[in-house]
């Protein structure tokens, strides 16, 4: 039977009628379609009559004995956009979506190598719970993972398999897939389809499912993962029907014109940087569009928790996912340091120990308080007693500042803005400055930071898509409160060692400062310490460049031959020095599963560095200040927050970057360390 020829009531012997030649006439598209629409009305409404279940699959079936259904990307030639259909199974039989029982209609590997290519169709209405349809952006999640019955929850992590693939090739090629969106009727209860043209699939990101039991956003609970598409109409082939939920709201003029002009953006915005990094004039004729495709792995790592969101993206041209933590390991993004957060789940003597410690630590502050000045004074030297606290730590506009004299950063006004620069003697990140934390007025991170995968060997940085003021703040370091003596036991995995911030600026400091801070925190009797080694455990000064000497130098002395009256009763803390005492209380910040952007920050040697870190006094509330009201009680030299500022001005997409210290060089060259790739 010729294309195009009509169909004679039911037919009992099925005939395969094929679609007319990609070259023919419009009309004769057309007809084709009215054919197979009509016949699908026919086979429809007999079933129905005839009290059969679920018609609409079923006519559908009819058709598909009687027509060959095309299986094309892009238009299907005699369907326009903006044709509605009565149910998915009308929508499938002339070819817009030609899958009834899932979301995303996609090529299996016998289809003549067109899975290469994509999927080819996408319908929105209902079925899971992270889908968002804003109109002009659409986010459509993947497929699999979903647990059984009706609940629609997701119980297991998607993968990147079958229709997921087929999406991400969408992406990757660049073939738009055709968008079916579907809304029920409150009053018919029935749902409409309508055809909305071509839509291009922009980014994709691989997060938390919110349609989960686990989603809840309780802190230990980790959601399954799931794949969100982006989606964006293409002009001109595409439309925003009246089926999209904000389609009221916003108006289909302004969507077009928003949609081009972020569109727009980006592209200046891409180009503006190229040009500024390869310090070329933007008069010159536009260069040709760079050739990288920004993977978009994550519109927001922290989930909302910051005030600003933290974009994870991929430009290396890799395409790769694997590798960046959260997707490996059960991460949660916490804005701030969280305690105990194990002996929540369940009471390890890791947390025990490290909660003990914590309130011991905030039960001696009050003495705290009163030798603060005078470690101070011993630790680092008169001149920095005034910095603690001190109200000329800041700039009127928020900037770390600091006289020359002191060796970190220093500002002057030219009359226009304030402008802070490195100073140019001075180790700025060896000299440690201690501020209280009301004294502290960034609280919030720095705008425009972003995630990113720097290369193989060093995994995943940080940068910023803004400038950087030389001496902003930028972020903390933020992890899981635990002792730094049992986080192996928190983190048993070699590679957890790549996100511990030891809380020690303060007992390596000096042998003095670790025995002051032994005896207030009462850990162990005074008496019961040895006698102070005269040497300091890290060299803060800088001045010798050999970390490995250092190390050398840092090892604790020969413990002195124990007499037999002492042996009988010595303990092993009779022989540590101060230091050694308090390394078993030493805290630490472990962002291996809880942490914040700070955890993404590599290192280099010092000359490359732009951030510092700075401890800032924070404030625990002790059992006791709880009971009497909650008034916290002062900070301590054993917990401590630690911030990081820019050291210079910073360009924007510039990688982040601060000195890890000696230790860590020392025990990456002997294997202690592995990197990240
Ligand atoms: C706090 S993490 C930084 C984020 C890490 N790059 C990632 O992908 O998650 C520290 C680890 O990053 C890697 N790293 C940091 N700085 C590096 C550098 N300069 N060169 C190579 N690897 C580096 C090392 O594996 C290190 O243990």
């Amino acid at each position: 039977m010729p294309a195009g020829a009509a169909v004679a009531g039911p037919l009992s012997t099925p005939r395969r009628i094929h679609p007319p030649a990609a070259d023919a006439s419009p009309s004769a598209h057309d007809d084709f379609v009215k054919q197979v629409r009509a016949y699908f009305k026919l086979r429809f409404d007999a079933t129905k009559e005839n009290g059969g279940r679920k018609p609409d699959m079923t006519a559908w079936g009819d058709c598909k004995k009687v027509f060959e259904i095309p299986r094309v990307h892009g238009h299907i030639p005699g369907v326009s956009v903006g044709d509605t259909f009565s149910g998915r199974g009308e929508a499938a039989a002339v070819g817009v979506h030609n899958m009834m029982m899932q979301g995303i209609d996609y090529a299996n590997k016998s289809d003549d190598g067109s899975h290469e290519k994509g999927a080819y169709a996408v319908c929105l209405g209902g079925g899971y719970g992270d889908n968002e349809d804003n109109g002009e952006i659409v986010t459509y999640t993947g497929m699999g993972g979903q647990g059984s019955g009706n609940s629609k929850m997701q119980v297991r992590n998607q993968e990147m398999s079958k229709g997921n693939l087929a999406l991400y090739r969408n992406f990757e090629k660049g073939t738009p897939v055709r968008l079916l969106r579907g809304k029920r009727d409150a009053f018919t209860n029935l749902i409409t389809y309508v055809y909305d043209g071509l839509y291009n699939v922009v980014s994709y990101t691989f997060e938390a499912s919110v349609a989960s039991a686990q989603g809840t956003g309780a802190i230990g609970e980790v959601a399954p993962r799931v794949f969100k598409f982006k989606l964006l109409p293409v002009k001109g082939e595409s439309k925003v029907s009246f089926l999209a939920p904000s389609f009221k709201r916003i108006g289909a003029r302004f969507i077009e014109r928003f949609v081009n002009a972020k569109i727009d953006k980006t592209t200046n915005m891409r180009k503006e940087i190229l040009a500024a990094a390869n310090d070329q004039s933007m008069e010159e004729p536009a260069s040709p569009e760079p050739d990288w495709a920004t993977v978009v792995v994550m519109d927001d790592l922290s989930k909302g928790a910051e005030p600003y969101p933290i974009r994870v993206v991929n430009d290396t041209g890799d395409g790769d996912l694997v590798g960046f933590k959260p997707l490996d390991v059960p991460f949660t993004y916490v804005a701030t340091s969280v305690q105990g957060v194990e002996a929540k789940r369940s009471p390890t003597p890791i947390s025990q120990r490290a909660r003990e410690t914590i309130s011991k630590v905030a039960a001696a502050t009050a003495q705290m308080d009163e030798k603060r000045e005078d470690s101070h004074r011993r630790a680092f030297g008169t001149h920095h007693v005034n910095a603690v606290p001190s109200r000329r730590a800041y700039s009127l506009d928020g900037l770390l500042k600091q006289s020359s004299e002191e060796g970190l950063v220093e500002t002057w006004d030219d009359g226009d803005a304030k402008h802070a620069r490195a100073a140019t003697g001075g180790d700025a990140g060896m000299t440690f400055h201690a501020h209280n934390e009301s004294t502290f007025t960034a609280r919030c991170i720095h705008p425009g930071l972003e995630v990113y995968k720097v290369s193989k060997e060093k995994g995943w940085g940080l940068r910023c898509r803004e400038r950087i003021l030389a001496g902003a703040y930028v972020c903390d370091y933020v992890g899981e409160v635990c002792l730094d003596s049992e986080r192996e036991e928190n983190s048993p995995e070699l590679l957890s060692d790549e996100y511990i911030m030891s809380l020690d600026h303060y007992i390596h400091a000096t042998e003095d400062n670790a025995r002051m801070l032994l005896a207030t925190t009462k850990m162990k009797e005074p008496a019961a310490v040895a006698a102070p080694a005269p040497y300091i455990l890290y060299d803060l000064t800088g001045e010798d460049e050999d970390c490995e000497n250092q190390v050398a130098r840092a090892m604790p002395p020969p413990a002195p031959a124990a007499s037999a009256a002492d042996a009988s009763t010595s303990t092993a803390t009779t022989t540590k020095s101060p230091v050694e005492a308090l390394e078993d209380y030493l805290l630490c910040l472990d962002a291996y599963k809880y942490g914040n952007v700070a955890r993404y920050i590599n290192t280099s040697d010092k000359e490359s560095t732009n951030l510092i870190l700075q401890p800032i006094f924070t404030s625990v509330v002790s059992s006791q200040a709880s009971a009497s009201g909650g008034a916290p009680d002062p900070s301590s030299m054993q917990f401590y927050r630690v911030a990081l500022f820019a050291t210079r001005d910073i360009a924007p997409l510039e990688e982040l970057l601060y000195d890890y210290g000696d230790d860590y060089w020392v025990r990456l060259r002997k294997g202690d360390i592995r990197t990240s790739s």
